[in-house]
């Protein structure tokens, strides 16, 4: 469950006076996400959801976020939009930190992922990309390579971990020295969602009605973010690839925006990085576990099996792209 900063009533009325929302019938917790302190608000208007802005989020990066649901929600992609204060502010404060109430969304994330599943999300994503063309704020990826050798060595900064065999800090130097050399510059751009995770994509029934979870949005490849789905949706429990899967994701992707040749060729090592980088970032996490949270870390082991994955692909043919139906 992910919330560190706690609101009291006597906050909460304090930010409901600032909205059109009617008074308060109920606020709790969420038992889910990692990085922000998330509420589910029950108003006399309907749900809602409170969410409070926590450190990894930087403040200044916070009207990008917001300016990309209203732009996707106002052009129909199926994004909550930010409501509004009386004075049409989307960003507030409440309880000492940044916060926004959002329209709360129907549906339910997916725990038995089907191969169709993957063939809508691919869909999704690429609408997502034509979607948020023409949104005129950017935001740098600062989770994307040049990122990662700051987060290494900040894991890394005391010398070993102790959990961690110094074989697997070795492979992870040289799979970052190898990612630094040749990461490409000169693919397809936009904005992409990046973390895009079964967890932030809602399905009622076999339609996907909802994407949440904007919070590390940013402009970069458009096919790095279809190399972080091939990751976090493509391999089985027991660490196994499913191909078929991944046929049907890149598919669904190819249904709506069709991919370059440039950027099939450079879809292992993305992969490669996408899973360096979830890999960094739970490690992260892991070492620094915030006192008092209500938060499970999540396990960067998995992700090191899934960077030993792509290193040893060839090409798109083993992510089930037929070259030569292409
Ligand atoms: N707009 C929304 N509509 C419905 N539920 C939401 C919405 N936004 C967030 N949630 C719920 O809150 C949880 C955490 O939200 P998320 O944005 O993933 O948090 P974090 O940024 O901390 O990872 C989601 O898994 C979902 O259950
Ligand atoms: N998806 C990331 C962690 C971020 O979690 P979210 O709850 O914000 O989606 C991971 O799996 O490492």
């Amino acid at each position: 469950m992910a919330v560190y900063t706690d609101i009291s009533d006597e906050e909460l009325d304090d930010l409901l006076a600032r909205y059109d929302v009617g008074e308060v019938l109920s606020c709790k917790g969420i038992a889910e996400g990692v990085e922000n302190s998330n509420f589910l608000l029950h108003t006399e208007a309907g749900y809602y959801i409170l969410t409070l802005y926590e450190k990894r989020v930087n403040r200044d990066d916070l009207p990008f976020f917001l300016g990309l649901m209203e732009h996707l929600a106002a052009k129909g992609f199926v994004s909550p939009t930010p409501v509004p204060t009386r004075e049409g502010k989307t960003l507030t404060e409440a309880a000492g930190r940044p916060a926004a109430i959002i329209q709360f969304l129907e549906g339910r994330s997916i725990k038995r992922i089907t191969p169709d599943h993957c063939q809508k999300l691919g869909q999704t994503l690429a609408r997502l990309h034509v979607t948020a063309g023409d949104f005129t704020l950017t935001r740098r990826n600062t989770l994307s390579i040049d990122g990662w050798r700051p987060l290494f060595e900040s894991c890394f900064q005391d010398g070993r971990i102790p959990a961690i065999p110094p074989a697997e800090a070795d492979e992870i130097a040289a799979e970052l020295a190898h990612l630094e050399q040749n990461w490409p510059t000169d693919l397809p751009s936009g904005v992409i969602h990046a973390d895009l995770f079964p967890d932030n994509i809602f399905f009622l029934k076999e339609t996907v009605s909802g994407v949440i979870d904007y919070y590390f949005a940013c402009n970069d490849f458009l096919a790095y973010d279809l190399a972080i789905c091939l990751n976090a949706w493509c391999f089985e429990n027991d660490g196994s690839f499913n191909i078929t899967k991944a046929r049907r994701l890149l598919n669904g992707y190819q249904s709506v925006r069709q991919l370059t040749d440039r950027e099939l060729e450079a879809l292992p090592l993305l992969c490669q990085g996408a899973a360096l980088r979830f890999y960094l970032t739970r490690l992260y996490d892991w070492i620094n576990q915030v006192e008092g949270a209500l938060v499970k870390p999540k396990d960067p082991g998995e992700y090191l099996k899934k960077i030993r994955f792509h290193k040893d692909v060839a090409s798109v043919v083993a992510y089930g792209f037929d070259l030569d139906r292409a």
